[in-house]
């Protein structure tokens, strides 16, 4: 994109002063929150896991804010531009079943290993120091990467659209989120989750209801279709039925389901946030949670791909449609073009905000997940086994500091030799799919052994590396950045990471199985001198009421409301959460079907392309998706809080009026 629609100062204004914005609201939530609830983030249970205590709505609120980063909204749209309807598709599926198996790894992590705080620590008790470290690295390696990922997302869209320095924009779009995620902990980053959540899901129905509705150029589902068909024709797709983009019957699209599937899983499995994010919810709420919250998140990068790369697509054949070059597109702009081309200025404004917010609220929940791995598992794990709750925070704060600067700089590393937002998330699946089986086996799998979980994890990510590397120099006589990201290369680096990472786990375990005694997990140590609960916030469960398992809560002499709270969670009843288990594992093997099998292979299966009718049906479709993640993620957080908030709403001002009359 040659001009900027807006001036510099609109790129400083949002990333500075939203932001700043941003952390100011959260800090005053934070301070309402620790004054007049139960709950302070003064304490290690609080500020790394929310006390284990929220509800569905906020966690689903908190899953899809922080699932939905600026690769979702582009690199979904860039697939659906350059591949077709297929491309948005597949990345929808990719990124959902991952959320969605979460709640069934989530019932084993609640019933196996209720007290960790993160996936190292529990490989720890099973594994020893190898098995530690080697989780570790994979979780930092992922943290890493997708925190450069989101930055390079979000700085490609500011300086695109405003022309604000790329490097300026790398380090100073972490900072307010930094200060609000150091004060107030993973509670203050899913409350602006749940915030975030509306205002993306908000602009992004403003998108899809101007395209199909509003605008001049398009305005219709008929008219794209139309417009559609003459791009098949200008510049038909290598690999699709009739070049078409209006198919699923197509090649590239079929490499890149097995690409972001492979991905999808990495991504979580390496990615403590999802851990911390199944210890925070209650037990009876946790699998509910993924599951809804997989289910919501799909609806986002479809819509993005259906109506945003599509559309881009579309307009393409127009004359004054300005051409995206290959680098604009690998970087993710398509879709952003589209938007300020249909609507002018205000999309271009909606685009930067919708980017700027998917980016703060994925960065906030890379930022704490990274605080908790390097306070738990660095500090308290090889330099103070005796770390107190209060230390533990104070070490997570400073990291969270640090964690802009790092992944800043990593970041402009990144941009410096040519290495965008496309290109990281093809790497992303090389680096972290080995961590697949050997993380998920950990939690469900007694028989997993240390050899199998070391040699599947750090084994798979070289074997993973090497086989990227030959497949580059086999395919493209040299290894550069641009051969590394070949379509095929890229595959083979996921495959053989996924796969090396199962063989290892996998065939080392049934050659010399565990058996391990999962009792152990179940009594690992917890950070000591937890306390700061007092009573009601925003987001609390109701003490397992509303779930479906059972807490069998215990009376204890003891006055630590922490020790009560693992008296009361050590006591799951663990047939319940099998049953759980066996539940949502049902469910996630229903969805899953449905949305990779039973709708799709049909549709590629036959030499088809959509009919008119058929195309506007699946619109349809996108917008009752759009609004289901509506209800589930901004409406129902709301609804389950209403109490907590009218009680804090309340208590300053009953406080103020004795105070006055005092
Ligand atoms: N979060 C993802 N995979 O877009």
């Amino acid at each position: 994109m040659a001009d900027t629609p807006l001036p510099q100062g609109v790129g400083y204004g949002v990333v500075l002063g939203l932001g700043l914005f941003f952390a100011l609201v959260m800090n005053v939530i934070t301070w309402v929150q620790a004054r007049f609830s139960r709950y302070s983030p003064s304490s290690a249970a609080e500020f790394t896991a929310a006390s284990r205590s929220l509800k569905t709505g906020i966690v689903v609120a908190g899953i899809v804010s922080s699932w939905t980063w600026s690769l979702t909204l582009l690199q979904s749209a860039t697939q659906s531009y350059t591949m077709g309807i297929s491309g948005g598709y597949w990345y929808a599926v990719g990124g959902a079943l991952q959320i969605a198996i979460f709640s069934v790894i989530a019932s084993k992590v609640k019933s196996n290993a209720n007290r960790a705080t993160t996936f190292p620590e529990v490989a720890y008790v099973r594994f020893g120091t190898a098995g530690h470290l080697a989780f570790l690295w994979c979780g930092l390696v992922c943290n890493t990467i997708v925190s450069a990922c989101i930055l390079l997302g979000g700085e490609t869209v500011v300086s695109a659209l405003t022309g604000m320095n790329s490097y300026a924009a790398l380090f100073l779009i972490p900072v307010g989120v930094s200060i609000y995620v150091a004060t107030g902990g993973l509670r203050a980053t899913f409350i602006s989750d749940a915030t975030h959540t509306f205002f993306l899901l908000a602009i992004l129905l403003c998108f899809v209801f101007t395209v199909y509705t509003r605008s001049d150029t398009v305005g219709s589902p008929a008219r794209l279709y139309y417009l559609l068909e003459r791009a098949a024709e200008l510049s038909p797709v290598d690999g699709n039925y009739h070049g078409s983009y209006l198919t699923f019957r197509s090649r590239p699209g079929a490499i890149f389901a097995v690409q972001s599937i492979i991905t999808g899983f990495g991504l979580v499995n390496c990615d403590q946030g999802y851990w911390s994010r199944a210890i925070a919810s209650n037990p009876g709420t946790t699998a509910k949670a993924y599951f809804l919250g997989g289910f919501a998140w799909f609806s986002i990068p479809f819509a993005c791909g259906t109506t945003l790369g599509l559309a881009a697509r579309a307009l393409s054949t127009l004359p004054d449609f300005q051409t995206l070059s290959p680098s604009d597109v690998s970087a993710g702009l398509a879709g952003v073009q589209a938007v300020t081309y249909v609507m002018g200025k205000a999309g271009a404004v909606l685009a930067l905000l919708l980017v700027f917010l998917s980016v703060t609220s994925a960065l906030s929940a890379e930022m704490i997940a990274v605080a908790t791995l390097l306070s738990f598992d660095v500090y308290r794990q090889y330099f103070r086994p005796d770390a107190t709750s209060r230390e533990i925070v104070t070490v997570s704060r400073y990291c969270i500091a640090f964690w802009p600067v790092f992944s800043g700089a990593i970041a402009s590393m990144f941009k410096a030799v040519g290495i965008n937002m496309g290109w990281l998330f093809y790497f992303l699946g090389v680096a972290t799919a080995s961590g697949v089986f050997p993380i998920a086996l950990t939690f469900t799998w007694r028989d997993l052994s240390k050899a199998g979980a070391v040699a599947g994890s750090m084994g798979g990510m070289a074997i993973a590396l090497a086989v990227w590397f030959a497949a580059a120099k086999a395919t493209g006589g040299k290894i550069t950045v641009e051969t590394l990201s070949g379509q095929w290369v890229s595959f083979a680096g996921n495959a053989a990471a996924i796969g090396a990472g199962g063989v290892l786990s996998v065939g080392l375990s049934l050659w010399r199985p565990a058996r391990f005694d999962w009792e152990k997990t179940r009594n690992m140590r917890v950070v000591s001198g937890e306390s700061g609960s007092r009573d009601g916030a925003i987001g609390e469960s109701g003490g397992g009421k509303d779930g479906d398992v059972a807490v069998n809560e215990k009376t204890s002499e003891d006055s630590d409301p922490e020790f009560q709270r693992l008296q009361a969670t050590d006591s799951l009843d663990i047939k319940s959460l099998d049953v759980t288990f066996r539940f949502y594992g049902w469910l996630f093997a229903l969805f899953a079907a449905v949305i990779t099998i039973i709708i799709p292979v049909p549709l590629g299966a036959a030499p088809y392309v959509f009919s008119r009718h058929f195309f506007a049906g699946v619109v349809g479709i996108q917008i009752i998706w759009l609004f289901l993640a509506v209800f589930l993620a901004v409406a129902l957080p709301l609804i389950e809080s209403r109490k907590a908030l009218w009680r804090i709403v309340r208590r300053p001002l009953v406080s103020s009026v004795l105070n006055e009359s005092g």
